[in-house]
Parts: C-alpha cells; structure tokens; sequence
C-alpha cells in the first residue's frame, strides 16, 4: 500500500499501516527480539538517574554519532536485517538514513514520554521513518504552541510505517504513552539521518 498523507497543520506525516506483510513482521519482531544489542540505559531526571521505561539499541554507519535525551550514542555495525530494511525504507520513502534506533517496549508499562527529535544533528526539517513491530500501541502527537490543533492519536499496526518529515519536529511534540490493556511486545525502529560531525 502507498504512504497515506495524515492532515495534520504544520506536519508532513505520512502512513502505511501496511508496510511489511504480518508473516515477515513477526519473523523480524523475533529475530531483532533475539539478536539486537538491547540495553537499559539511565536518563537525569529533576536530578535523579533513572532507568528509561524501554529497552534500546542503536546502529548506524560508523560515523553516524548522536546525543538523544541527553545520552551520547555510539552506533554498533549494521545486522544485515538492518541493513536490508533501510534499502527498502530508502526506496519507499526517497530519503537516505544513516542510522536507526530501536526501542522495545516490552509492555503495556514501556512508554517513550513527550519528545521532538529536533537534536540538532538531525538538521531543522528530519525525515524520520518509523518501523513498528509486535502489539499495536497508540502514537500520540500534540501541537507546540501556536500550532491551531488538538492532540491527535493514531494506531501503529503490526508492520506498519510512519513517515516524520518537512516541520514536523519543528511544531509537534510525540509520545508513546503506557496503557494498562494488556499487550505483548513492541518494537518499533526510527531510521534517521544523523549529520556527522566533520573533525578540525
Ligand atoms: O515507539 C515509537 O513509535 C516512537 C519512538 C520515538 O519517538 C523515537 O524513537 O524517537
Ligand atoms: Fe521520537
């Protein structure tokens, strides 16, 4: 299926809720599961280290480094099931990623809290291609001030991919917000471009 405009003022948000058939999003959800370098890491909270309601890994071409809540990201090597989704998601989206975060939310209590992905590393105006796995969650979204809408929820389905791009971290904040249904794991990646910082 074609990328879905999603009229949003001040966004270029773009879904196809079937991006990936259900057989091959679950063989990934198992293999990544399995085979991804996760990590708990810590973010400074009012003064506190708290551990992030998520766990996490980052990949990326060697030089794709990046601060993302704070924390300093070294991106391991490529897994070929990485390396092959960005191809896809390249040609999909006519856009170059670099890099991709993963985040599994093992469940209903792993949450992401309100976020733009407006680092600057990520240039003013990032295209941001998110990949979701596993258990449907609710993406949230809310305008930053000035932008005349109310906060708006859509569904990430099994398979399904989001596009960010245009001045969508620029007025709008997201955040994938815990429930108490009962739910299975999730995992959903974010293929970014990260500008690399040139030495001298
Ligand atoms: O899990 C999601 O759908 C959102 C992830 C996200 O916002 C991020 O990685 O910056
Ligand atoms: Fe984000």
């Amino acid at each position: 299926m074609p990328l879905q405009s999603l009229p949003l003022p001040g966004a270029e948000l773009l879904l196809d809720s079937v991006f990936l058939p259900a057989d091959e999003a679950n063989a990934l959800l198992a293999q990544l599961t399995a085979e991804a370098a996760w990590e708990q890491r810590t973010i400074r909270l009012f003064g506190q280290e708290l551990p992030q309601p998520r766990l996490t890994a980052w990949y990326g071409d060697a030089d794709a480094r990046y601060t993302y809540s704070g924390l300093a990201w070294e991106p391991r090597p490529w897994l070929p099931a990485l390396a092959h989704l960005r191809q896809r998601l390249e040609a999909a989206t006519g856009t170059r990623y670099n890099s991709v975060l993963l985040n599994l939310y093992r469940d209903g209590r792993d949450s992401m809290g309100w976020h733009a992905d407006d680092e600057p590393e990520l240039g003013p105006a990032p295209a941001i291609a998110s990949l979701s796995l596993g258990a449907v969650r609710r993406f949230r979204l809310r305008p930053r001030p000035g932008v005349p809408h109310a906060p708006f929820g859509i569904d990430l389905p099994n398979g399904s991919l989001l596009l960010m791009r245009g001045p969508t971290q620029q007025h709008w904040q997201h955040a994938l917000p815990k429930t108490a249904r009962p739910v299975g794991p999730r995992l959903n990646l974010t293929f970014r471009w990260v500008n690399t910082a040139k030495p001298g």
